[in-house]
């Protein structure tokens, strides 16, 4: 199995857990999530779903592991419809280990799934938008829910996974074709198509031997910010928006997911509040004035939208100020090093590929 990328250790996540459901409970916006319930089922034209938007067990089959994320386990499987059989991405909670008792191990499933549900409820909302979503968001085909023991979110399948680890892999094969070129002995770089005709005629040819060109970042980017665009306008703030939470089908569709640490802001609000300052997040992505107040606003996503951009221009091959802060003793103090860092003016340094546009 994919191990995937844990991100944060189960206590720190447990405490966020505890955290955020407080919050919420105070702020009482759960509520909100609900509408998204209803309407979802006239935007899904999907046979396999029940008026209650709930899976038929049987119509399910799981094929393999693809991924393991902090709060799940996702396997790929198929869905079979009453024309037509899908490959779809099932998410569950983890499977129970035997270093856990009975006790234990149920505490912990218990809080996974209430973390699906709440991304369920997400889903739900982001769907119940007038266009029934947005090409850029990753798409809810359904779940099962009244089955404690099946409990799973099952999305639509991304042929390549996650960005990060897309990138990684071309990045290691030398797969990566600079359109960016220094000629002669001129300083500036031009554009391959400014000096090579059939270079945008090409692109096909590219991308069927698999390489990945600086057109193809842009694009990558571009999609991104219609995603949060979309998020912005339906009052969401994602908190988790980093190369890993990207998803990348076959044709270079971007799907963004991980919406396990995403809220919706309260009409009246423009933004959200975590209350405590060692709430687990992901700190490198996340903008230094959220990480000092705890405060979430959609402008504090812009920020992650940057980190996100060195990312894609990096190829994600190393973390975020994993070069500026290589010479500190982390000793388990990133938060305190990283908040110092930014507030003193530092930043992340500009990738060598990246068109000075960008
Ligand atoms: N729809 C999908 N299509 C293809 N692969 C997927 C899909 N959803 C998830 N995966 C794979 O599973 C991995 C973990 O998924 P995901 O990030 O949604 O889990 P998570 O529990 O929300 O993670 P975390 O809590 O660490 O953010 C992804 O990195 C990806 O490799």
């Amino acid at each position: 199995m994919n191990k995937g990328h844990s991100k944060y250790s189960t206590d720190e996540s447990e405490e966020e857990n505890d955290n955020i459901r407080l919050n919420e409970n105070s702020l009482n916006c759960y509520d909100e999530y609900q509408e998204g319930y209803t309407s979802i089922l006239d935007k899904l034209d999907n046979e396999a779903l029940d008026e209650n938007f709930e899976i038929e067990p049987d119509t399910l089959t799981i094929i393999k592991a693809i991924g393991r994320g902090h709060f799940s386990d996702v396997h790929m499987g198929i869905l079979s419809l009453l024309t037509k059989r899908i490959p779809v991405a099932v998410k569950t909670t983890h499977m129970r280990t035997y270093s856990m008792n009975a006790v234990e191990s149920e505490d912990i499933l218990g809080r996974q799934r209430e973390m699906l549900r709440d991304e369920l409820r997400m889903f739900a909302h982001l769907q119940s938008s007038s266009a029934g979503g947005h090409e850029n968001i990753l798409k809810l085909l359904g779940a099962i829910t009244t089955i404690e023991t099946d409990f799973c979110l099952v999305t639509e399948y991304c042929e390549c996974g996650s960005l990060d680890c897309f990138l990684q892999a071309k990045w290691k094969n030398g797969d990566f074709e600079d359109e960016l070129v220094f000629e002669g002995n001129e300083n500036e770089k031009v554009w391959k198509i400014q000096r090579v005709s059939d270079w945008g005629k090409n692109y096909q040819s590219r991308r069927d031997k698999g390489l990945i060109t600086t057109s193809d970042l842009l694009w990558f980017a571009l999609q991104i910010a219609r995603a949060m665009q979309f998020l912005a306008s339906m009052n969401v703030i994602h908190r988790d928006i980093a190369l890993r939470s990207i998803l990348l089908k076959s044709d270079f569709t971007v799907k963004v997911a991980g919406f396990g640490l995403s809220r919706k802001l309260k009409e009246c609000d423009d933004a959200y509040y975590t209350e405590s300052k060692d709430a687990p997040l992901p700190i490198r992505q996340t903008a230094p004035e959220s990480l000092k107040s705890g405060q979430f606003a959609i402008t504090s996503e812009y920020w992650s939208f940057g980190v996100v951009i060195w990312e894609l221009f990096t190829f994600a091959e190393k973390q975020p100020y994993s070069v500026e802060l290589d010479d500190y003793e982390m000793n388990g103090k990133l938060y305190e090093i990283l908040v110092e860092h930014l507030l003193s003016g530092q930043r992340l340094s500009i990738p060598n590929n990246v068109p000075q546009q960008m």
